[in-house]
């Protein structure tokens, strides 16, 4: 049974695709429950609160999944998550509108001073005087970040007769031309617009990105809205750009700290504020959810998710058409491993025909995968396996080949270290399935699957038949048997295939027969 933890008050309607499926429980608590055995959990749902920090995955040690309900994913340790092979998805545009919105009306209200007024009535005063506003009609907006949401607010802006300066450093002018903005560098929008709203995400580029000296860029009086992430404009620089009369006003919901307790912005009349709203409607909030949710029952079903932080996106059909090669390089990294039972320092995958067509670093990930399994005690998958190799020292490589071996495509893997070297080469046939066609130089052709037996031997009359008999002594029956030999009298190998596990005494004998080089069980 897959253990699912939803904390962060994830909308539970959203959670149906997960209510609905045979073989998961939900738990519906947070991090901290005293109730919830963090231990077992399998898949955990979060939105911005819950930091999943390398301590908390230390507590988690059954996690594959975290869905962040949500965009932003700098609350997730994203690095120590891969290390540890954990797939990190998000609903990247299910609250896409509801925070174009609320940047909106945070623009309204600023310039129209709305926070303020409505306090003020309340407070039973009338005071139409001080509290005269400006129009949005005819300003310039400054976008920093033109993505989903400062796409969405560009049009808003366009729809009340703004005009609109970007600067995002990976907007094609295609794109701005669409959206009816002017591509700016961020000098010029500094220096030309009145408002500036910034909608990137928060990374080690973006951090302060309004701060001290680029704020003495911006016009006299500008006004400066944060709907993305604190920190992004440096708070204390903000403070004081607006204390010195700088900056006309602010409208934030977002703080480098939150809540932001005892804050030099919170002490500002010009600085209206939000609890970090952007995504909180009823609508934003089913979407996400029902997006993670669908992700990581997905994800349980062993299908590729689709919008995964950590993992190639890779659409159903394109899945559908790697699937089998992906199957194949696991297997091949499995048998390399058995085969070549040594230390190995460099590892390449070289692909060809219609493999080579395919999302070949997916497939040198599962490779890796195969090759770590029976290796290493540590979970690896195509989320870690670059990750892991590097960690031992294994240097990975990839190629593209025009030479197919006759083949449609092929898939060859060749593991070396202290100066010797294993080679296998498999293929996908198509409505036939995958095949080895060679091993370690001896061309070959078997199934890669079930409980098989490599064995490497003297090409010498009699050698067949005494395995053979110590096979059948042992009452055990062989599936399929193949040879291979370079040449007649060198010598040879032969991969044998059975029904079931083979005892571990029968392995011995075999290793004790004359003109045996070496044996190796493979269970695929
Ligand atoms: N207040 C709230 O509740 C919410 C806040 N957010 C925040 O808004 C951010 C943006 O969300 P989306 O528009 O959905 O993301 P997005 O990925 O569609 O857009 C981000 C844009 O920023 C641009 N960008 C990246 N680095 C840049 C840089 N150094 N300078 C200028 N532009 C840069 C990218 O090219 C991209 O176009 C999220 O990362 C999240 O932190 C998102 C949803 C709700
Ligand atoms: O989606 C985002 O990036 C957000 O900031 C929304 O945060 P929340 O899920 O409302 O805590």
């Amino acid at each position: 049974m897959f253990q699912v933890l939803a904390a962060d008050s994830i909308k539970e309607e959203g959670l149906q695709p997960l209510l609905e499926q045979d073989g998961i429980q939900v738990h519906i608590g947070s991090v901290d429950s005293a109730s919830i055995d963090l231990q077992k959990i399998d898949a955990l749902i979060v939105r911005s609160a819950t930091k999943v920090t390398s301590e908390l995955l230390d507590r988690m040690p059954s996690l594959k999944i975290v869905g962040r309900a949500g965009v932003g994913v700098d609350n997730i340790d994203i690095a120590e998550a891969t290390k540890r092979g954990i797939i990190i998805v998000n609903a990247p545009d299910g609250n896409t509108i509801s925070t174009a919105e609320h940047t909106f009306a945070m623009m309204s209200a600023l310039m129209r001073n709305i926070p303020q007024a409505h306090a003020s009535v309340k407070n039973g005063e009338w005071k139409r005087n001080k509290y005269i506003g400006n129009e949005l009609y005819g300003k310039t907006l400054g976008i920093v970040g033109l993505g989903r949401i400062g796409s969405e607010l560009a049009k808003r802006a366009r729809a009340f007769g703004m005009s609109v300066k970007v600067y995002d450093p990976f907007l094609t002018m295609e794109r701005a031309e669409v959206l009816g903005v002017q591509l700016s560098s961020f000098d010029e929008v500094l220096a030309e617009t009145d408002i500036i709203s910034v909608h990137t995400p928060l990374t080690k580029e973006t951090k302060g990105l309004l701060n001290e000296k680029t704020l003495s860029q911006t016009k006299k009086g500008v006004y400066l809205l944060n709907c993305a992430r604190g920190g992004i404009i440096d708070e204390i620089a903000l403070a004081h750009y607006i204390e010195k009369g700088h900056v006309a006003g602010a409208a934030l919901d977002v703080f480098e700290v939150e809540p932001p307790g005892d804050h030099p912005l919170l002490k500002l009349d010009s600085v209206i504020t939000t609890p970090h709203l952007g995504a909180s409607t009823k609508e934003a909030q089913l979407n996400v959810a029902t997006q993670v949710a669908r992700e990581i029952s997905t994800f349980f079903e062993n299908k590729p998710v689709a919008n995964s932080i950590n993992l190639p996106a890779m659409s159903k059909e394109i899945y559908e058409k790697i699937q089998p090669y992906h199957q194949l390089a696991k297997e091949m990294g499995k048998i390399v491993s058995e085969c070549h039972n040594k230390g190995i320092s460099e590892l390449t995958a070289t692909y060809s025909g219609t493999a080579a067509e395919l999302e070949t670093s997916f497939l040198t990930k599962a490779l890796l995968a195969g090759f770590f399994e029976n290796r290493i005690d540590v979970k690896v998958n195509e989320v870690n396996a670059i990750h892991i190799a590097k960690e031992r020292g294994i240097m990975v490589g990839e190629k593209v080949t025009g030479n197919s071996f006759g083949y449609a495509n092929t898939i060859t893997v060749k593991a070396s270290g202290d100066g010797e070297t294993f080679t296998a080469r498999g293929t996908y046939i198509e409505h036939y399935g995958p095949r080895i066609v060679s091993l370690d130089g001896f061309n070959i052709d078997f199934h890669p699957s079930g409980n098989l037996l490599y064995i490497q031997h003297m090409d010498r009359p009699g050698v067949i038949g005494h395995v053979g008999k110590v096979l059948g002594d042992h009452e055990v029956n062989i599936a399929t048997m193949q040879v291979g030999r370079k040449e007649a009298g060198g010598e040879a190998i032969m991969v044998l295939s059975f029904d079931r596990p083979l005892p571990d005494e029968m392995v011995d004998k075999l290793k004790s027969l004359q003109d045996i080089v070496t044996i190796n069980s493979i269970i695929l």
